[in-house]
């Protein structure tokens, strides 16, 4: 059983239990509520500079240097996740991701809640989605964005969440990791997509696929390098390979100061150049 499988199969255990718990007609009504989030495509262009999507992660399966954790290491002891989520958005963040999956990464919708009543900026839930129950959850819980990775997804179920999802007025964020995974987001119909330097499967990370992905990715798509950002370094060259955003978590959680390592990557970007099209959702 490679990684993804294993984290997908403890995030289905989970979501048995929730829905047991809260059913999806519940959810739905409080979407209707809540109404649809920020669109979020215009916001994450790099028209005026490369975005950075900085990330609440608690904990997670490698680090940087791909490096298998042990059970029980934290990535960060963070105790208030929405103050760092306020920090974030003080040092320029476009967005704010917060991984809500449990088991690898230490996360809750209680993470996204507090995270959510403190900053302005759209919300990703980052989380391992395979069933609709999570995107009426994502929305009910007040996110803008939703991840939908690539490589967990049947073509069709792909189709059909990517579908939802914009119904309830979420914006999927489509993950891929190589040309195949680029083109069956692109025939789901993505807009915005994700270019994921770390193989879910193997853990490994690659921070050549952006550059690879990127020229089949066509204008009008929004590009968003993610993992691995170990500084502003990566966000010029990133800038300069086409990228509209960034998406940041361990180097921006870990550095000391995350107001000041996100306001870095936020200067850097302005350095690399960037794509400077213009980017609306369909
Ligand atoms: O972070 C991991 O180790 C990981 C392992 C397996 C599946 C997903 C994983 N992370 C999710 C992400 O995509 C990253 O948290 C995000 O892109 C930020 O990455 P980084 O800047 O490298 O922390």
């Amino acid at each position: 059983m490679n990684a993804l499988d294993e984290i997908i199969g403890a995030v289905r255990a989970d979501l048995a239990k929730r829905r047991r718990l809260i059913p999806e007609a519940e959810l739905s009504d409080r979407v209707a509520e809540v109404g649809p989030g920020l669109d979020c495509a215009a916001l994450l262009s790099g028209a005026d500079g490369l975005k950075v999507i900085a990330e609440v992660k608690r904990n997670s399966p490698t680090h940087l240097s791909s490096v298998p954790c042990r059970p029980g290491d934290r990535l960060a002891d963070i105790l208030d996740p929405a103050g760092l989520a306020a920090e974030y958005e003080a040092g320029g963040a476009a967005a704010i991701s917060v991984l809500t999956e449990r088991h690898r990464f230490g996360g809750s919708l209680a993470d996204l809640d507090a995270v959510g009543a403190r900053v302005r900026v759209p919300l990703l839930r980052k989380d391992f989605i395979v069933d609709a129950y999570q995107l009426w959850e994502t929305r009910a819980h007040g996110a803008d964005l939703a991840l939908l990775i690539v490589a967990a997804l049947e073509q069709p179920l792909l189709a059909e969440l990517l579908a939802l999802a914009a119904e309830i007025g979420l914006t999927p964020l489509v993950e891929v990791h190589d040309e195949t995974e680029v083109k069956r987001a692109l025939d789901a119909g993505a807009w915005v997509i994700g270019v994921n330097a770390r193989d879910l499967r193997t853990l490994e990370m690659d921070r050549g696929v952006f550059a690879r992905l990127a020229p089949e990715i066509p204008e009008g798509v929004v590009r968003i390098a993610e993992s691995g950002v170990r500084g502003p370094q990566d966000a010029v060259a990133y800038a300069a390979q086409g990228a509209d955003a960034i998406l940041v978590g361990e180097s921006v959680v870990t550095g000391g100061d995350s107001r000041k390592a996100v306001a870095e990557l936020v200067a850097a970007g302005r350095l690399g150049g960037g794509r400077g099209g213009v980017v609306t959702s369909p």
